[in-house]
């Protein structure tokens, strides 16, 4: 019978499905009995592709294909032959046990059941028989058994078929708009493998990986977001794009996996098609083990792929802001993410191993381009200086990055004017002089001299590019504030008990909690401007403000299947400062994701903050901001009793 079964088959144009649903035409090549599987082979891009496919899923796919079975089976059992030398009662072990008198197919459920049982090392049936008297019949658990009802039984057999490479005909691919849900995979228990050009006997595929590669962990996922992939239609961006002026622009940036990941063989979870789509491929589970991915797509302004330049990115997001500086504006961009996600790496500079290259960063292309646009003849006439700060904010308090870390106080004067009292501002030249100024504050960041954070992914790092008239008494023109963010990450970790850490981690919570609120009020070009919630927003209160203030935000995402809780996080964060951008001069691009009305810093600021508070509620941190601000003046007022002059102090940078 199986001569039969595979003469049958053999040469037959059958339809095979992909993981990712599309089914497509195939051949059949082989047919192994003892595994119920069939070799299936089809031509893409001339090359020929094959895999190995249950028996069941061709039924389930080719209905016809059930009937042939069920005749050729009959006219088999029909046909004399020598007694069975004995029926296979013993486990199935793999797919090399010789063959038994019962053939099995297996279902989904019943694979992943004989595979379990194989591995714990059980005794077990097969739970669907062929029986060679009576044609096909099945014990399915999904469905009573009908012994006389073979073709509806067959039915019943659907199994995830793994799949190799695309077809010849490809179907149109997935609009980039829109949820991507839920790609089932195969799995490797139900005997389904993949194969390279023509079919190959299936033991060599178990050893080899396709391509011959030593197979990865988390082969499957791998698999099916590469599969996925093939059918995104990619367009990359190009730095002759128009950018349009943007109030607030948000956009995402993957950085390329890394050497410890590559070394590990981690998968990358992140798709950039381009025009400001990303996609993550949620690796997921099933109740019954069968493994899918959560396909998810945001829209942001940009989306930078692991190929961008720093040079590419700064065109299409802080480049902008310069210019609204130059007329007059606050301006303000973040790089936000996880720890090790590139922001130091955006806005500082690349590493070429520990050595930082700082006049590659955002923040070296922004004062390059602020000297190039003091002398354009449309500036010039302004008679502009340029001064520059660069400090860092760790669990509330100011550390001065150009003044050897020296710690300093917020004050908000009576018109509301927030001063970062004794703050270093440099009055600079050139771009190399700024250059020289980001090289020093950022070895003051990672030396730890004073500050208690042990390194710098705990702390944000400000950087204030200031543009003066010098006409009208060094008023203030216009400011730059670059921030390179604490990691995200920081700011959820609850599993410390050290008192320390969880303090740091509620600052971190709060001040990028803080920060997103402000940027959503500017959004809505709301009266209220909740800064006060953390130092973070207090020195920052100026971008929140005005018709002229315009914020771009840059989340990082790292690409790794195990940063991928991390990498939701930072996107869900992002989406949600973006939401409002339909009234602030945006594109006006569809959004895409489901509403998220519970993001997971959020739920995880519940932790820290009283439950029955409300995220949107500030006044609990303004009041605690406001009993700060008294101690600090009546810290200032008890300084000035004790003969010092604290204002004098405050005159004495070297701003003019
Ligand atoms: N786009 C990129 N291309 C190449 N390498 C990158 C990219 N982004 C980051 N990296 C590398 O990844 C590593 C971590 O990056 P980086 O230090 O910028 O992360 P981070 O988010 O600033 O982390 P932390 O919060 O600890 O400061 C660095 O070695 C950096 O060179």
């Amino acid at each position: 019978m199986e001569n039969a079964l595979s003469r049958f088959l053999v040469g037959l144009s059958v339809q095979i499905s992909r993981s990712d649903g599309r089914v497509h035409t195939a051949t059949v090549r082989s047919v192994d009995v003892v595994k119920s599987t069939a070799m299936v082979e089809w031509y893409e891009r001339k090359i020929s592709r094959g895999k190995e496919v249950l028996v069941t899923e061709l039924c389930a796919l080719n209905p016809d294909l059930m009937d042939y079975i069920n005749n050729v089976t009959s006219t088999a059992a029909k046909a004399p032959r020598p007694a069975p030398e004995k029926k296979y009662e013993g486990r199935l072990r793999s797919s090399r046990i010789p063959a038994p008198t019962t053939y099995c197919f297996r279902s989904k459920a019943s694979a992943a059941a004989v595979s379990n049982a194989e591995e714990s090392g059980q005794q077990g049936t097969c739970p669907f028989e062929l029986n060679q008297r009576s044609n096909l019949h099945l014990a399915s658990s999904n469905q009573p058994h009908r012994k006389n009802e073979p073709k509806s039984a067959l039915a019943l057999m659907r199994e995830t078929v793994k799949e190799n490479d695309e077809p010849e005909r490809m179907p149109p691919p997935p609009a980039v708009k829109g949820r991507r849900k839920s790609v089932a995979a195969p799995d490797h228990n139900k005997g389904n493998k993949r194969m390279s050009c023509v079919a190959k006997p299936p033991d060599m595929q178990t050893k080899r990986g396709k391509f011959g590669e030593a197979s990865r962990p988390n082969q499957k996922f791998y698999d099916m977001i590469r599969d996925f992939r093939e059918t995104l239609e990619v367009t990359p961006l190009s730095s002759s794009e128009y950018i349009e002026p943007r109030r607030i622009c948000v956009c995402v940036r993957k950085r390329p996996l890394n050497k410890q990941e590559t070394n590990r063989k981690e998968i990358d979870v992140v798709s950039v098609p381009g025009k400001g789509a990303l996609f993550v491929h949620e690796p997921k589970q099933k109740v019954d083990l069968t493994k899918y991915l959560d396909n998810q797509v945001f829209q942001f302004d940009y989306s930078f792929d692991e190929t961008s330049t720093n040079d590419l990115v700064y065109k299409f997001t802080a480049k902008p802001l310069v210019q609204s500086m130059f007329e007059g504006g606050m301006a303000t961009c973040f790089a936000y993410g996880q720890t090790g996600s590139g922001k130091t790496h955006t806005m500082g500079g690349d590493f070429t191993g520990k050595q930082q290259n700082s006049s590659k960063g955002i923040y070296a292309l922004a004062a390059q381009e602020v000297f190039t646009l003091l002398n354009h003849r449309r500036f010039s006439n302004l008679d502009l200086s340029v001064y520059v700060s660069f400090f860092e904010i760790y669990n509330g308090k100011v550390y001065d990055l150009l003044n050897k870390k020296a710690k300093l106080r917020v004050l908000e004067d009576e018109r509301q004017q927030v001063q970062v009292v004794g703050l270093e501002e440099m009055s600079v030249s050139t771009a190399e002089e700024v250059i020289k100024m980001i090289q020093l504050g950022s070895a003051c960041r990672t030396s730890g001299q004073t500050s208690a954070n042990a390194n710098s992914s705990r702390s944000h790092a400000v950087l204030q590019i200031v543009l003066r008239r010098n006409d009208r008494a060094a008023t203030l023109h216009g400011k730059f504030s670059l921030v390179d963010l604490a990691g995200n990450e920081r700011g959820t970790d609850v599993s410390s008990n050290d008192r320390n850490t969880l303090v740091e981690t509620a600052e971190i919570n709060r001040s990028l909690l803080a920060l997103k609120e402000c940027i959503r009020s500017l959004g809505k070009n709301s009266d209220h401007i909740p800064f006060r919630m953390s130092t973070l927003t207090k020195v920052l209160r100026d971008s929140f403000i005005g018709e002229k203030s315009k914020t771009c935000m840059i989340a990082m995402v790292s690409p790794g299947m195990t940063s991928c809780e991390y990498t939701m996080n930072t996107l869900r964060y992002a989406d949600r400062v973006k939401e409002l951008n339909c009234n602030s001069g945006t594109s006006g691009a569809a959004k895409i994701k489901e509403p998220v009305n519970s993001s997971s810093e959020e739920v995880k600021l519940s932790v820290l903050i009283p439950r029955n508070e409300s995220v949107e509620d500030t006044s609990v941190y303004e009041a605690i901001s406001q009993v700060t601000e008294l101690e600090d003046k009546v810290y200032v007022e008890l300084k000035v009793d004790n003969g010092e002059n604290f204002i004098q102090h405050q005159d004495r940078t070297s701003r003019p």
